[in-house]
């Protein structure tokens, strides 16, 4: 869950890397004159609020801060002096070497020596403590955890794990890169973090979402210019964009104002795909929908979903004039959920491809069909978007999954920079990018890991696309959709019995 302060200026979540983070404070500093205490001091003040809220009554309770020698070890020290001053028994512990103190963090140390707050001088002195604060390293993390860190970190975590303290982490967990959210070395597990200014791409990919616990992202002082300056690339929707986004109805219209979306997709005994893709694209709100899908479907299509449209064909002797009239019909196209790689299938995408001339959404055996026959590459248009999970993603790039997860961002960008494609990456948070910016999507639950889903979000992301959404809003505001439909259906079935039916019908209670 993350708490943000209430934007002025900007729609959706900014998520910044460690460049662009650091490019915020020096502007800030060098450029406004913004001096570095007066962002520190708000830092920690706003830290020891949180720590006041969490610990409810401070009577009695110790709060220790582990901190390291650069400008994050300084925020903690500075929650350690302000909390004194509010009456909270405080200690510290300096997890880095003094000697190497930034001129922040050395002067908050001597500010503790001249008011005498206790300084720990053993690891072992953590287990007195009721509340850890996590200061060792926040964006400035560079390489992997090791040696007497690595101890501090792990006494930490073992102090939260007997249940002994509740941790609060200051910007970041300690030994999370702040731009992929992955384990460096090792890693600070936090109930809560306090991060300033902005949230940080590290605090919302897993496994740094695990490690955070609760985000709260704190308004420090820095400039809107700072921000600005920056350019931040990597965004997230929140329930607010919602209205802006969604394509607008209007009572002077008719059912060819909202676009038709045809759906070539399905197989003899695989009707669901096309059920699934084709409902949830008229859940989004299109005016038609269009089934290209084999002629063992059409009595469970048209039963399942008379709202469709329906052209069969024959498998053993596919029409292509048939597909060719479809393809004409459409304003948007999704191809390839449960539609087989056999022969005709790779007919069927590779004639789609070099004829489709409006939006294209590529899902599943379409993807799979690609990675099979890669000649298919050169007829693939510009700004098409493709929807792989990790194990398609595989396939498609011939890159090992383990390799992808080191940085998913950086794996979906790239991706979608050397195709010219928008790349739909999804996993726990699905990754959507052009090649330039990225969105990270903060909606869904693990209940939607379940068949079909993936079949429902294609369908969503085409029903987008036929009413004129750009590629890439449609693909990122598609997949937060669909993640928010889960959410809504998880909270009143459970994660267990979540089916992809569910994400369809749930959607009517997020969009309407
Ligand atoms: N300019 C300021 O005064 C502000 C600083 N802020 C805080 O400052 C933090 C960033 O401070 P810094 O840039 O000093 O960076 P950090 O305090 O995150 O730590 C960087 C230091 O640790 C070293 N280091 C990196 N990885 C290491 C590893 N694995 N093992 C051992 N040493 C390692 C680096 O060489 C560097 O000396 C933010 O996260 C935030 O908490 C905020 O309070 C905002 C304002
Ligand atoms: N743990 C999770 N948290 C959030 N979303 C998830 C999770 N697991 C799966 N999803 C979402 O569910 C969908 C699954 O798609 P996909 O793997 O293609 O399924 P299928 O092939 O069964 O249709 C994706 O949109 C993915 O982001
Ligand atoms: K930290």
């Amino acid at each position: 869950m993350y708490y943000c302060y209430r934007k002025k200026r900007y729609i959706m979540i900014y998520l910044a890397n460690s460049r662009e983070m650091k490019s915020i404070d020096t502007y800030s500093i060098e450029t406004l004159g913004i001096p570095s205490a007066v962002l520190m001091e708000r830092a920690a003040y706003a830290t020891a609020v949180r720590i006041c809220e969490v610990l409810k009554d401070t009577e009695g309770k110790k709060v220790i801060a582990v901190c390291g020698s650069g400008n994050n070890g300084g925020d903690g020290l500075a929650v350690v002096r302000i909390l004194t001053t509010m009456g909270v028994s405080s200690a510290w512990y300096m997890a880095g070497d003094t000697a190497k103190a930034t001129k922040e963090t050395a002067l908050q140390i001597k500010i503790l020596e001249n008011m005498k707050v206790p300084r720990c001088r053993s690891l072992d002195e953590l287990t007195q403590a009721d509340l850890i604060v996590d200061a060792i390293f926040g964006i400035g993390l560079t390489r992997p955890v090791e040696g007497n860190f690595a101890r501090t970190v792990e006494a930490i975590n073992r102090c939260r794990a007997i249940g002994r303290a509740a941790v609060c982490a200051v910007d970041i967990p300690s030994g999370i890169s702040t731009d992929t959210g992955q384990v460096l070395g090792c890693a600070v597990e936090a109930d809560f973090t306090v991060t300033f200014g902005t949230l940080k791409t590290g605090l919302v990919l897993y496994p740094g979402a695990c490690h955070s616990g609760q985000v709260f992202v704190e308004n420090i002082g820095f400039p809107i210019e700072a921000t600005d300056q920056a350019r931040i690339h990597t965004f997230a929707f929140e329930k607010e964009d919602i209205v802006r986004y969604l394509p607008k109805r209007q009572a002077y219209s008719n059912k060819g104002s909202y676009g038709r979306v045809l759906v070539i997709a399905g197989s003899k005994n695989m009707a669901g795909a096309c059920f699934f893709s084709a409902r949830a694209a008229y859940n989004c709100g299109c005016g038609l929908v269009r089934v290209f899908t084999v002629q063992e479907n059409h009595d469970v299509i048209l039963e399942k979903l008379p709202e469709a449209v329906l052209t069969t064909y024959d498998s053993t002797l596919v029409d292509m004039d048939l597909l060719d009239q479809a393809i004409e019909w459409a304003d948007s196209v999704v191809l390839g959920p449960g539609l087989t790689c056999a022969p005709y299938a790779v007919n069927i995408v590779a004639y789609t491809l070099k004829h489709c001339k409006v939006p294209l959404v590529i899902d599943a055996d379409g993807l799979n069909i690609i990675a099979g026959n890669g000649s298919l590459w050169d007829s693939v248009p510009q700004n098409t978007v493709f929807t792989p999970h990790l194990g398609e993603m595989s396939r498609l790039s011939s890159m090992p999954v383990g390799q992808m997860c080191l940085d998913l961002p950086k794996t979906c960008r790239e991706f979608a920079k050397n195709h010219g494609i928008i790349c739909v990456l999804k996993d726990a948070r699905t990754i959507v990018s052009d090649g330039a910016n990225c969105f990270i999507n903060l909606s869904g639950n693990d209940g939607m890991a379940t068949g079909g889903s993936g079949d429902v979000l294609s369908g969503i992301i085409g029903g987008f696309l036929a009413q004129k959404m750009d590629p890439l809003t449609a693909a990122a505001f598609g997949c937060f959709v669909h993640g928010l439909a889960g959410d809504a259906a998880r909270k009143e079935k459970g994660a267990y019995g979540l089916l992809a039916s569910d994400i369809i019908q749930y959607m009517s209670k997020i969009i309407r």
